[in-house]
């Protein structure tokens, strides 16, 4: 499709065979176009659009309340839409006239809190919605083999671990083969070991399949670990969609940015080619004389080196040693809120110490206020 190779994410399914997302030709699986859903006293979903490509993930990010299950629920059909279209490899399964029942969209679904039917084996469990014939049986053993879980069909749910659950939950939704799979925060429950563990099994799971799989996250790192694209959304709205590392470098606001990472942000107007900013002058090219701007730095992107009481220009809060790297607050004299930069793990600055804070000015974020 012309003009798609932009963005693109190139990646091939789980055994490196079949090259999947958006760059292979051939049509998106799921098709959403200005849907909208209301409700009183709410922003609920305004005009929302998004195409995904089979293998593909796209990921729904927002703070609570914009809008994120509302759109998946729309396509899953447990929620009507008011306006709009759903399409799912060509077939439109939502829209004004149309509202195909839940249980006739080709569509799996992982939520956080979708427990394991407590009274039935995992096998039973994965097999759930399975023709009962001998491919039925032999595609749960290959399922569970692929979770690391082959030993484990004649158990009960609360003989396994949350984790385990987790894995069981994702090849049940897995196993009638949806061409689109949503999942709504569903590692959220795991502990940070396990979370990173599932993410990467999810992601060669879902590429093997080849489902068209939209993501919800509140959490920035697992939407940049796991998006093939990115909609940020607020108030029922996406403010911009793209690939991951294009929203990180050049998000459209400073909401947008702030979504990603942390911010340092100082206000200024731009003067001579300049905003004057307490870490120094920042270049500001092609931005109009006078205009008011916000100029943003993520904390990679200021660097805290050891001055003198005279030549520093903050001092260190405090030192959050995160192992690979540490995060450094930093108090700017006469400035109420603090800095926030990282520096290496083994770097040795101490609370207390004076500091020169440098900046590269290409890494600067500016946006008119
Ligand atoms: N059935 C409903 N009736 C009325 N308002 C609703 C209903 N469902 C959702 N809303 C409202 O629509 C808005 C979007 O809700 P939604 O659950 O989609 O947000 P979200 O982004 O998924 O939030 P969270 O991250 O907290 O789950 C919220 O203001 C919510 O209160």
């Amino acid at each position: 499709m012309p003009g798609r190779g932009k963005n693109r994410v190139e990646h091939t399914d789980f055994l490196g065979e079949r090259p999947v997302g958006r760059h292979v030709r051939g049509q998106p699986m799921l098709e959403i176009n200005a849907v909208e859903r209301r409700f009183a006293g709410s922003s609920g979903v305004q005009g929302v659009s998004l195409t995904v490509w089979p293998g593909e993930v796209t990921c729904l990010l927002g703070p609570s309340g914009c809008g994120k299950s509302t759109t998946l629920r729309m396509i899953a059909g447990i929620e009507r839409v008011d306006a709009g279209q759903i399409s799912i490899a060509g077939q439109v399964v939502a829209d004004a006239r149309t509202d195909v029942p839940p249980e006739k969209r080709p569509v799996g679904m992982v939520f956080q809190d979708l427990a394991l039917f407590p009274h039935m084996t995992i096998a039973q469990n994965v097999g759930f919605g399975l023709p009962r014939s001998g491919r039925g049986a032999a595609q749960i053993g290959h399922l569970l083999e692929r979770v690391g879980l082959p030993g484990h069909a004649d158990k009960y749910p609360h003989q396994l671990s949350g984790g385990e659950q987790q894995r069981i939950a994702l090849i049940r939704a897995l196993a009638t083969q949806p061409r689109v799979m949503l999942l709504d925060e569903p590692f959220s429950s795991l502990d940070q070991r396990l979370r990173v563990e599932m993410r990467e099994l999810a992601l060669d799971l879902l590429r093997e399949a080849g489902a068209a799989v939209v993501l919800v996250t509140h959490d920035p790192d697992e939407a940049m670990m796991m998006a093939d694209r990115i909609a940020i959304m607020r108030e029922g709205r996406i403010l911009q969609e793209g690939a991951p590392l294009d929203l990180y470098h050049r998000p459209v606001d400073l909401a947008v940015a702030g979504f990603l990472s942390e911010l340092n942000v100082f206000s200024g107007r731009v003067l001579q080619g300049h905003v004057g900013t307490p870490i120094g002058d920042l270049p500001v090219p092609g931005v109009v004389e006078g205009t008011r701007v916000h100029a943003a730095f993520r904390p990679e992107h200021l660097a805290a080196r050891r001055g003198t009481r005279s030549s520093g220009q903050a001092h260190v809060l405090r030192v959050l040693n995160l192992g690979r790297e540490n995060v450094i607050e930093l108090k700017l004299p006469g400035h109420a809120s603090y800095l926030r930069c990282s520096a290496p793990g083994h770097s040795d600055l101490m609370p207390g110490e004076h500091v020169e804070i440098g900046f590269d000015p290409d890494k600067a974020l500016i946006f008119p206020h």
